[in-house]
């Protein structure tokens, strides 16, 4: 990639492994694992337990750096993006702080910004009601759903009017049809604000609705071991699950997935079957 088109990047991450030191070993979480996003994309990451997509994820927010490699968000080194409150980034768990209410929760990363005179694209209030949560303002998060929660912390995190929203399997504790609810929503915010998005999930159908592009990793060491395009028009609806195009992208992802196991899943499927 050149730098011209590397700076025009939503997510450039190149050959990016990662090890961690336990008992005094370098145990491998990720190896050379390089993956791209125009800016605008929707990405998912999903494999099996322990293939190092939170990892990954925790790189590109520099919570810690790579072992070897690149990675890039908008052209600039993550320390560089996260300074400059580039990175937005919603957990499994909301984690709102329970005495403030929605709007000073949503507020708490311009506070600490602590830049008098920095003006967010989208104030607090608007991205409030962006995110469905009007009427809320000054609601509790112990008064809210699980569901408007998550809402709360997706537009905390957009606040600072980040180029990239990272989501780390965010609508995982959700029941289903909550889980659905929160997808849309989660695409019509995205599609308003236009930021790069990446997201962990163990949902196939969650990565093949939202996503442009599933990076499949296979575990031990984690690397990616399919790209798969998801050629699905915009804006998606529920309507887009009965394409066909949705269900073989389904399959293709689920082969990917299940490849890296034939021997478990027949051994399974021979005990359920007695
Ligand atoms: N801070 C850390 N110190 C040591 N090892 C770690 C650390 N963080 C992650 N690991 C290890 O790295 C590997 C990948 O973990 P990671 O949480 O990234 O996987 P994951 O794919 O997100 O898993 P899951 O789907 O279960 O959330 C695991 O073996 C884990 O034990």
């Amino acid at each position: 990639m050149t730098a011209a088109s590397a700076s025009m990047a939503g997510l450039s991450v190149q050959h990016v492994s990662k090890s961690f030191a336990l008992d005094g070993q370098a145990v491998p979480a990720l190896a050379d694992v390089s993956l791209d996003l125009e800016a605008g994309q929707f990405g998912a990451l999903i494999g099996p337990s322990g293939c190092g997509k939170s990892t990954l994820l925790r790189m590109v927010a520099d919570v810690f750096a790579p072992t070897a490699g690149h990675i890039a968000v908008d052209g600039a080194p993550p320390k560089q993006a996260r300074r400059d409150h580039q990175i937005g980034f919603v957990f499994q768990e909301a984690t709102l702080l329970p005495w403030r209410s929605v709007l000073e929760n949503v507020r708490l990363p311009l506070e600490l910004l602590g830049k008098s005179g920095y003006v967010p694209a989208r104030t607090p209030e608007e991205l409030v009601r962006l995110v469905g949560l009007s009427g809320y303002e000054h609601a509790r998060p112990s008064q809210l759903s699980g569901g408007m929660q998550q809402r709360c912390a997706i537009a905390r995190a957009l606040v600072a009017s980040p180029k990239i929203l990272l989501l780390d399997e965010p609508f995982g504790a959700l029941d289903e049809v909550m889980r659905y609810r929160m997808n849309f929503e989660l695409l019509r915010i995205r599609a308003e604000t236009q930021t790069t998005a990446l997201m962990v999930t163990h949902s196939i159908e969650e990565a093949v609705l939202m996503a442009d592009r599933i990076f499949v990793f296979a575990a031990k060491p984690g690397r990616i071991v399919e790209t798969i395009d998801v050629e699905m028009p915009r804006p998606r609806r529920l309507a887009t699950m009965d394409d066909p195009r949705f269900n073989a992208t389904v399959d293709r992802v689920r082969r990917a997935l299940f490849d890296q196991l034939p021997h478990a899943l027949d051994h399974e499927t021979a005990d359920v079957e007695g």
